[in-house]
């Protein structure tokens, strides 16, 4: 079974609560996605691999770290995954990204592709798929399926608010993705949003309604 972590980083809740807000407006909204983004890549890394690299400062030779492991892409869901890119390649400069289209059916709440254009390598990298929002989980679990057709093997998937429903569903369907969680929310509602949420995720960040 996966592992999943729940932030407890109190900059991330403080940022968490300022986006909650109903009179946050698009501007703030969007800056703060990005920076809990930035803010939970930090947290979510902290397992990368090293080795050793003989360097040479102004004053001496000596032996310093660097990332060893496989190269990283970052992977949003369309439309409101996008906020979170770049405060994730601010920590990970040298990750490509790939972009998955998918929105959910406001009848069916079943996900719907439109879009998929992903690394020619993304099968040699480790990804990262992020989402501010995880309600029912069918978005992500199509998600990371689509990319694990296409040979991907290590996946991670961050997202901000999840509701605990849609986690379940995700550990069930993929129990290989370790699930990075901001906050973990209390319920969906008769119309599949996250309580007490934040909203429309795609809405806030673009200012579509
Ligand atoms: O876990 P689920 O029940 O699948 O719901 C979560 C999905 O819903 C939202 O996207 P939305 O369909 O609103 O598209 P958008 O990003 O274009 O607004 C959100 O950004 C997730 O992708
Ligand atoms: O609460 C929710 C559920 C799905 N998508 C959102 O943007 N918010
Ligand atoms: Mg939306």
């Amino acid at each position: 079974m996966s592992n999943v972590y729940v932030m407890d980083h109190p900059l991330i809740q403080h940022k968490i609560s300022y986006i909650r807000r109903e009179d946050t407006g698009s501007k703030d909204f969007r800056q703060m996605i990005g920076e809990v983004a930035a803010l939970m890549c930090y947290e979510a890394t902290r397992d990368l691999k090293l080795q050793d690299v003989k360097i040479k400062t102004p004053i001496c030779e000596m032996i310093g770290k660097e990332l060893s492991g496989k190269k990283m892409a970052v992977v949003p869901i369309l439309r409101a995954g996008i906020g979170m890119v770049d405060g994730i390649l601010n920590m990970i400069p040298a990750a490509k990204v790939g972009h998955i289209g998918l929105y959910r059916d406001p009848e069916t709440f079943e996900p719907v592709e439109y879009y998929c254009k992903l690394p020619a390598d993304c099968g040699e990298r480790d990804v990262f798929v992020v989402d501010p929002m995880l309600a029912t989980g069918g978005s992500c679990v199509a998600a990371i399926q689509m990319l694990k057709d296409k040979g991907v093997k290590n996946i991670r998937f961050m997202c901000i608010i999840a509701a605990p429903e849609g986690v379940e569903r995700l550990q069930k369907e993929h129990p290989d993705v370790d699930v990075y969680v901001g906050a973990l929310d209390e319920y969906l509602n008769e119309h599949k949003y996250i309580v007490p949420g934040l909203g429309d995720a795609g809405d806030r960040i673009f200012g579509t309604k």
